[in-house]
């Protein structure tokens, strides 16, 4: 019997809280403080840079007194400090690798007196189990956590990325009252999820008696703010989020990166041998890739030789990483700097005129440094307007214009984010008042309390479940999408418009399959991947939302041949492909059989044949997302909530022939009008 989805996080118990503890060993001597920040600016300022703060600070009693100690070079030792003076702030970093561009960190470090400051990550079990990563993106992760860690050094000797391994509710009780910790700062995610998570931490603050320092930083306005001045309704258009924000002012410039940063107090936890750090209750939705054991929630520190390290892969129990791109601050910056150094580049920037085939990227590659924060989407929109500024002072001409310059695709990922903070259940079709209903095969199914069924009954339509498995795995015969797909998952990113094209191919374009689907293995294998720009993107793709042009479907073989008539990416990642002459490199399977066997592989034996005829499936696509426009349904509607619209669609398509059987059934007539076979077109031809 297949389990329902578990719904989000289980609360911890007070009691299981509470339960004795054992010390830790001490593994550092800590120095005194390098640098205390005494800041001028008041409260009110503060929140003008866009703060949300709650609850005045209020000394929690522990009982434990803030440990220093004198730096070796330094003088006398300081005497301790009696309690409850400076400010004790915890700087947990989620969503910002990185410390330019950070109005979070900015007003985490404006904070009055500063006596410690502890930069967090918390590892999540939930996130670690509940979230679909793929290898890729975890490396990714682990690298960007190491690269801000050395940036912290290089601040401060005493610094580091203090990584802690637990439930973040637990953990931040936990250093809250061993830490004797005043603030907690955070820059502010505005996803569902988020939202829900960060309710939980400022209600857990509340009763801690300690202060939130909630600041947004991670678009170029708030999407909170965005979606208030738009009525609360999401932004679905440019247009829409243009001219919102065209009242909002000008998008922030990047706060300078800080010079120093304060010393760390403690650095030892007491762990609690029997506190299950990394309880979890639910599917663990990356056991495909997690071959080894986790060792990760052993304990709250990590292993003690390297108490607060950043995991290694292997004991996350993961496999090794496949992808060449490399995450971190420093990388992400050199990408940058690079994009900016060349100015013809950034003022003649257009999306749709980059090259999806090409093997190195046409386009920037920022998507996953922007997604784990190790850039700022400021730093970018600011570089690049200088840039283009200077570009102009100095002659340049025939800059390229929003939506497909730089600046427009920093706007759509924004547009996204305010659609996604808006809409119920944007990830999925149910409930989602913004998504056209459409009757894909491999929808997601439901119980009769709304959760998900998982794992997922095996669905009727077993052609659209093979489909589906050769999509995924990128041998659909197709060497333009195999190429696309194989690329995605070795490397965990792929061209916007090779996103496209699979996309397409999948949905609307030929397979009929549901958007969700797609997604999901986009949110295991991209590392970029964002939960508003994919499901976002996703419903552009197949004409659910944001788009709705469904009978403009991308070819299959002319389609890349616009920017490459050599297949160097399908020769690159189907190298079963390699030898075929640059006619038929995106149509094998038109190739004569002798030169099928001058490039030593056999259509059918050494790569598949085509799984689905292109042109057919097209019609029938585009036939059937007509009726499906014509009924007007939405994922919200009462009679999709109740299986009504599906069964209504079908008949639609039925009385309308857009079925395979009627397609058939025509197809046949029509051959035999047109004579069938090669024989009765010879005679006809000999007649004439
Ligand atoms: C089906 C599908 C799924 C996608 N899923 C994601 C995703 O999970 N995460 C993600 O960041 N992008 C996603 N995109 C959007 C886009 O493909 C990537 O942002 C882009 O390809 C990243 O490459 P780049 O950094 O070189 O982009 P550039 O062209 O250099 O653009 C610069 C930045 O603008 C933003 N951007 C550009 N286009 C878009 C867009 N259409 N939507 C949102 N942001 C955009 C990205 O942050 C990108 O890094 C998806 C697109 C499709 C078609």
């Amino acid at each position: 019997m297949p389990k329902s989805r578990k719904e989000p996080k289980k609360e911890v118990p007070i009691s299981e809280l509470e339960k004795p503890t054992f010390s830790e060993p001490a593994t550092d001597e800590l120095p005194s403080q390098t640098r205390t920040k005494k800041s001028t600016r008041t409260k009110a300022e503060s929140k003008s840079n866009g703060a949300s703060t709650s609850n005045p600070p209020s000394r929690p009693s522990s009982g434990i007194e803030p440990q220093f100690k004198s730096n070796a070079n330094s003088k006398p030792k300081p005497e301790p400090k009696p309690k409850s003076r400076g400010a004790r702030v915890l700087y947990w970093h989620r969503t910002d690798l990185r410390l330019t561009d950070s109005p979070s960190l900015k007003n985490a470090l404006d904070i009055e007196d500063i006596e410690s400051f502890w930069p967090i990550w918390c590892f999540d079990p939930e996130y670690v189990y509940r979230t679909r990563v793929g290898v890729n993106r975890w490396q990714f992760l682990l690298d960007s956590m190491e690269s801000i860690s050395e940036e912290y050094k290089k601040l401060n000797g005493n610094q580091r990325l203090w990584v802690l391994r637990g439930n973040p509710e637990k953990v931040i009780k936990k250093l809250v009252e061993e830490w004797d910790i005043t603030h907690l700062c955070f820059e502010k995610d505005s996803n569902a999820y988020s939202k829900v998570r960060d309710q939980k931490i400022i209600g857990l603050a509340k009763d801690l008696g300690i202060q939130v320092v909630m600041t947004p930083g991670r678009h170029l306005y708030d999407p909170d703010e965005v979606i208030k001045r738009n009525n609360g309704k999401p932004t679905m258009t440019l247009h829409q989020w243009q001219a919102v924000t065209n009242k909002m002012g000008e998008i922030p410039h990047p706060t300078p990166a800080p010079e120093s940063i304060p010393d760390p107090g403690p650095s030892t936890l007491k762990n609690d041998e029997d506190q299950k750090w990394g309880e979890y209750q639910g599917v663990d939705m990356n056991r495909g890739i997690r071959t080894g054991t986790d060792t990760c929630f052993e304990s709250i520190t990590g292993p003690s030789l390297n108490p607060f390290s950043v995991p290694t892969m292997s004991q996350m129990g993961f496999e090794q990483a496949t992808t060449t791109i490399r995450g971190g601050t420093s990388d992400g910056h050199k990408r940058l700097d690079l994009f900016l150094s060349d100015s013809d580049k950034v003022a003649k920037f257009s999306k749709p005129g980059s090259a999806p085939t090409s093997l190195e990227p046409s386009t920037t590659l920022l998507s996953p440094y922007i997604k784990f924060g190790c850039v700022g989407v400021r730093e970018i929109w600011w570089g690049s307007k200088n840039v283009v500024d200077i570009w102009k002072k100095k002659g340049g001409k025939g800059e390229t214009k929003e939506p497909e310059n730089m600046f427009g695709q920093l706007q759509f990922r924004d547009m996204y984010a305010c659609a996604e903070a808006a809409v119920p259940h944007f990830e999925r079709i149910r409930g989602n008042p913004v998504c056209k209903y459409v009757a894909w095969s491999l929808q997601n199914q439901y119980d009769s309390d709304g959760n998900e069924i998982l794992p997922r009954p095996k669905d009727e339509d077993e052609i659209a479940e093979e489909r589906f498995q050769a999509w995924r795995e990128g041998r659909t015969g197709f060497p333009w999408i195999d190429a696309c797909m194989r690329q995605l998952k070795h490397e965990g990113w792929i061209h916007h418009l090779a996103r496209h094209s699979v996309a397409c191919f999948l949905t609307r374009g030929q397979c009929y399959i549901s958007w969700e689907r797609g997604m999901e293995v986009f949110d295991d294998w991209l590392i970029d991947w964002d939960p508003a720009s994919n499901p976002g993107n996703w419903m552009w793709l197949s004409c659910s939302a944001f788009f709705s042009q469904y009978f403009r479907v991308y070819g299959l073989v002319s389609w890349p041949q616009r920017t490459d008539k050599t297949g160097a990416l399908v020769r690159k990642y189907c190298p079963e492909l390699k030898d075929f002459p640059d006619k038929y490199i995106y149509a094998p399977h038109l190739a004569p059989r002798g030169v099928q066997e001058k490039a030593n592989c056999i259509i059918g034996e050494d790569y598949p044949s085509p799984i689905l005829d292109e042109q057919k499936e097209k019609d029938l696509c585009i036939a059937r997302l007509k009726d499906a426009f014509s009924l007007g349904y939405h994922g919200n509607d009462e009679d999709v909530l109740n299986g009504t619209a599906k069964t209504r669609l079908k008949e639609l398509h039925a009385e309308n022939g857009h079925t395979h059987e009627k397609k058939e059934e025509e197809d046949k007539k029509k051959r035999k009008r047109d004579g069938e076979g090669a024989l009765d077109k010879f005679i006809k031809r000999e007649k004439k």
